[in-house]
């Protein structure tokens, strides 16, 4: 199946710059940094440890200003959190005194809305939940608790799904299906979705694009499209072309990383 992405971007980043005030002086975790993203899309944004993924990703959904520029939703500017944006973090941040079921009604509680039963039932099935509503956070393994995170998220029905790292934390075999069901959600309900990992297999696997972030203040270094249809096979993931691509894009981080700490500007060749 090939995506069909509109040309108007869903979400706009415009020269972000982003200087955390703190004790012993100013950080510059941002600087200048632009990025399109477009509707239906999925685009994933690697780079060294450091270099500023969670900082932009916290802009784009409100969680945090930025020192200079802006974020744009559907051309609005984003001033806070929006009901139009989902977030899943690396922790599933799931209410342990509430049970499945209580965690997932509990955005809806804040916002007094009335949540879609069936539209749940039907999240809660795909990622093979059903019948775990009546279980604590405690009863549920670490894989499971993420799929709670990731239907508490669509539940509210987001345009844009911001994901941080969400299967950082779990072993290659969990994480490989959740990959699998992020992509399978994808196909149903064609959210646009941002997806920070330190994964290049998990980027290439997911995304229409790959976005690699430098460091020092954060900025775009260079984005490579993945143009595999969907689904997309083990046997695509096993191509020549995604192992050029995944070291194409692992020379790229190795060497922001090493230039930055060498204090030289790396090359750069031209986006593909
Ligand atoms: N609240 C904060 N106050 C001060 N500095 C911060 C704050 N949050 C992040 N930083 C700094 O900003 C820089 C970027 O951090 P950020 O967490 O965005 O990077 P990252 O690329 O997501 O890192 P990682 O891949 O290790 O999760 C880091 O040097 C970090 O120490």
């Amino acid at each position: 199946m090939n995506v069909t992405v509109s040309r108007s971007p869903k979400l706009a980043v415009k020269a972000a710059t982003k200087v955390y005030r703190t004790a012993s002086g100013d950080f510059m975790a941002l600087q200048h940094c632009s990025l399109d993203v477009h509707r239906n899309e999925i685009v994933s944004i690697v780079g060294p440890s450091g270099c500023g993924k969670t900082t932009l990703l916290r802009a784009m959904s409100g969680l945090h200003g930025l020192t200079e520029g802006e974020v744009m939703l559907d051309n609005q500017k984003i001033t806070g959190p929006h009901p139009d944006i989902g977030i899943v973090f690396q922790e599933a941040n799931l209410l342990p005194w509430r049970d499945l079921d209580a965690n997932i009604r509990f955005p809806f509680e804040i916002k007094r809305e009335r949540p879609d039963r069936q539209w749940i039932e039907h999240l809660l099935h795909s990622v093979g939940l059903d019948g775990f509503g009546g279980k604590y956070p405690r009863e549920l393994s670490g894989g499971m608790q993420q799929r709670a995170a990731m239907v508490r998220a669509l539940a509210l029905k987001p345009s844009v799904l911001l994901m941080d790292e969400p299967f950082g934390a779990l072993d290659t075999f969990t994480r490989e299906e959740m990959n699998r069901l992020v992509e399978s959600i994808w196909l149903d309900t064609r959210t646009t979705i941002v997806f920070i990992t330190h994964s290049i297999e998990e980027a290439i696997f997911l995304s229409d694009r790959v976005i690699v972030l430098t460091g020092g203040p954060g900025r775009v270094a260079r984005e490579y499209p993945v143009r595999f249809e969907r689904p997309r096979s083990s046997e695509v993931m096993a191509t020549r072309e995604v192992f050029d691509l995944t070291n194409a894009i692992k020379r790229d981080i190795v060497g922001e990383r090493e230039s930055r700490l060498n204090g030289s500007a790396p090359q750069r060749e031209a986006t593909s």
